[in-house]
């Protein structure tokens, strides 16, 4: 695993950018009508600049989100296969990675898990359709992800770009490879050694795919506090922040007034 800035890659996972899950969000227009909802209890659901009306910018994306939760039987036929496999294997590459940052905190592999960081788990397809005038739009604005922690697989096209020294870096895809990066609730938990990067991504005249999990903590009743974790304070090292619940954190999130 070689690492840039805050962004990690590896190269195990496999290709899904040939695959139906993907064909659903640039070809199978009857199925992504059906699915069309801006609202974020549905469990699998499709849009266009999924903010539209909480941010002062439309992004030039589509985008599927599906609950890891699902029943396999709510996904569309035409994909569900592969949808369950790459939940599968997004979720175990997610909790591996949760024992190594438990690892790297000084903790026990398991703490991460044990607050349940790995929960709240969301897998998201973004297609950015060719674009033809790309200096004058944006894939996704500049913005830090509200989540613990992120795993994304893309194609070839690149785009994505993180934020370093104040200039835009540009993370160059490795096929077959994955790129992890920090949210802000493991900024918080780990009370600000893991840093949570300010990332974006820019569209081209070719278009582009990537698939993502997200793992947002527990967002299901009994809510659960998220603070620095207790065993990494000291008088060296006081709590930078306090404790969150994720439901009021995303709140404040998509409230933000700034441009993303
Ligand atoms: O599509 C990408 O490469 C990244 C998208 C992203 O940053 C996000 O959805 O939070
Ligand atoms: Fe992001």
């Amino acid at each position: 695993m070689c690492m840039v800035d805050n962004f990690y890659r590896s190269g195990t996972l496999p290709r899904v950018v040939n695959s139906s899950f993907i064909s659903l969000i640039t070809k199978d227009f009857d199925v992504k009508k059906e699915l069309y909802s801006r609202d974020v209890s549905r469990r699998v659901r499709f849009n266009s600049s999924h903010d539209l009306f909480q941010s002062q910018t439309a992004d030039w994306r589509d985008t599927i989100s599906v609950s890891m939760l699902i029943d396999p039987e709510e996904l569309p036929a035409v994909c569900r296969d592969e949808t369950v496999e790459f939940i599968d294997q997004i979720g175990k590459i997610g909790d591996a990675l949760f024992e190594l940052l438990s690892e790297a905190l000084g903790l026990k592999p398991d703490h991460l898990k044990s607050i349940e960081c790995n929960k709240g788990r969301t897998l998201v397809c973004h297609y950015y359709p060719a674009c033809p005038e790309p200096e004058l739009a944006m894939g996704v604005t500049k913005h830090t992800d509200n989540t613990f922690l992120t795993v994304l697989v893309e194609d070839e096209t690149g785009g994505l770009q993180v934020l370093h020294d104040n200039q835009w870096v540009g993370v160059q895809p490795i096929p077959g490879g994955l790129v992890a990066n920090i949210g802000d609730l493991l900024q918080i938990v780990s009370n600000d050694k893991f840093k949570s990067n300010v990332h974006r991504v820019v569209p081209s005249r070719v278009p582009r795919i990537s698939v993502i999990g997200f793992f947002a903590g527990r967002v299901a009743p009994p809510a659960r506090l998220y603070g620095p974790i207790k065993e990494l304070l000291s008088e060296e090292n006081p709590p930078k922040c306090k404790e969150v619940l994720v439901s009021e954190y995303v709140a404040r999130f998509f409230n933000k007034k700034t441009p993303r």
